[in-house]
């Protein structure tokens, strides 16, 4: 195996990863049959489980099984094409959408191939912007694989249906409407959209004690929504010990992690937690995420709501736009510098006293 895909010793996964054993398990048929009192409870649920783990697993969750059986189909048979079709819609420098075998997270490379796009494709930047070397987030969809623009796309819109109301269940557990948060998001102007979906597919790794599918990281965005297919492979760090512990595949649910943008928003009351992908010497994986997103010209910072004198804000505002599209950069150049964190946001609470 390649020394690219070889993690330091100290982040390599342990020979037997023991069950996230009491990760919350949440069913969200509340949400369909719309009674308050329902509702209330279960964002309760959501918001002991952001607090608690960062990571939910939800059943009941709405998304109708063709629209999940033709994207699960979609999946595979984009991954199944030679090397040459899919390096028809390979990504590149400036235009970062696609199909990627050569992702580094945190510099090592993963052990994974994938495919992205953003459900609300931005219109082309103007000639000048791309000369000034801003990133084109323009789809590549592959020209030879019926139905499978039209199966991502059905799924994405679901999961957006989705993240909404999942929003809402986050918004409300913090005490605040419902509401709160769409703004951030419903906005109708495209070229500020960063939502998107990847397609992972981890094939056997000969090493599976050296190298991971994706290297340990935090999400950055607001909410991640994920399928995983029923191999295993995704660990969290568990906040109780540090401990890295796998969630199970549980038939017809889905995983729903808080990202780093939840963390700032609520001030540290929210977890965004640290997880990874292990892989297998004997069997594929397939996992689907979709990353939801404000909007790029959103400042993210702890809500005003949630602070006060006696809980100051934690974070210094940041632009998500810019944010999301250094980070973007820095996974494919494989830049030496740490990736960007919010942690570089992060107050010195003392020092603020002082300062401000
Ligand atoms: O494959 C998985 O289970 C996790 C993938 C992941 O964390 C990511 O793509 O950000
Ligand atoms: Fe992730």
């Amino acid at each position: 195996m390649d020394q690219a895909f070889v993690q330091a010793p100290e982040h390599r996964p342990k020979a037997v990863i023991a069950e996230a054993a009491g990760i919350p398990v949440i069913d969200l048929s509340p949400l369909a049959a719309g009674d308050q009192a329902g509702v209330e409870a279960l964002a309760a649920e959501v918001g002991r489980a952001s607090r608690e783990w960062g990571f939910f697993v939800v059943l009941r969750h709405g998304v109708p099984d063709d629209t999940m059986a033709r994207a699960l189909e979609a999946q595979r048979a984009f991954f199944a094409m030679p090397a040459e079709r899919k390096a028809a819609v390979r990504r590149d420098a400036v235009a970062p959408l696609g199909y990627y075998e050569s992702e580094h997270t945190k510099n090592v490379r993963d052990w994974k191939e994938v495919f992205d796009f953003f459900p609300r494709e931005p219109p082309p930047p103007a000639p000048a912007a791309v000369a000034d070397g801003e990133l084109v987030f323009v789809n590549k969809w592959p020209q030879d694989l019926p139905g499978f623009r039209e199966a991502l796309e059905e799924y994405a819109k679901a999961m957006e249906e989705l993240a909404l109301k999942l929003l809402e269940l986050i918004a409300r557990s913090l005490g605040l409407p419902p509401d709160r948060l769409h703004g951030f998001f419903k906005d109708d102007d495209h070229q500020k959209k960063t939502t998107f979906v990847r397609l992972n597919h981890y094939p056997p790794c000969p090493s599976p004690d050296l190298a991971l599918g994706v290297t340990r990281h935090k999400d950055a965005g607001a909410l991640t929504v994920l399928h995983q297919d029923d191999v295993g492979g995704l660990d969290v760090r568990r906040r109780s010990d540090g401990e890295w512990v796998r969630v199970r595949p549980v038939p017809g649910s889905l995983v729903v992690n808080v990202g780093d943008i939840v963390q700032v928003w609520s001030n540290d009351r929210y977890q965004s937690a640290e997880h990874r992908a292990s892989v297998n010497s004997r069997k594929e994986r397939f996992s689907l995420p979709y990353f939801f997103n404000p909007g790029s010209g959103a400042m993210i910072e702890p809500l005003e709501e949630l602070v006060s004198d006696d809980s100051p804000p934690r974070y210094r505002a940041y632009n998500w736009g810019a944010f999301f599209r250094t980070k973007r950069n820095s996974n494919f150049k494989k830049l030496a510098v740490e990736n960007l964190q919010i942690a570089h946001f992060k107050k010195d609470l003392d020092q603020a006293h002082l300062v401000e």
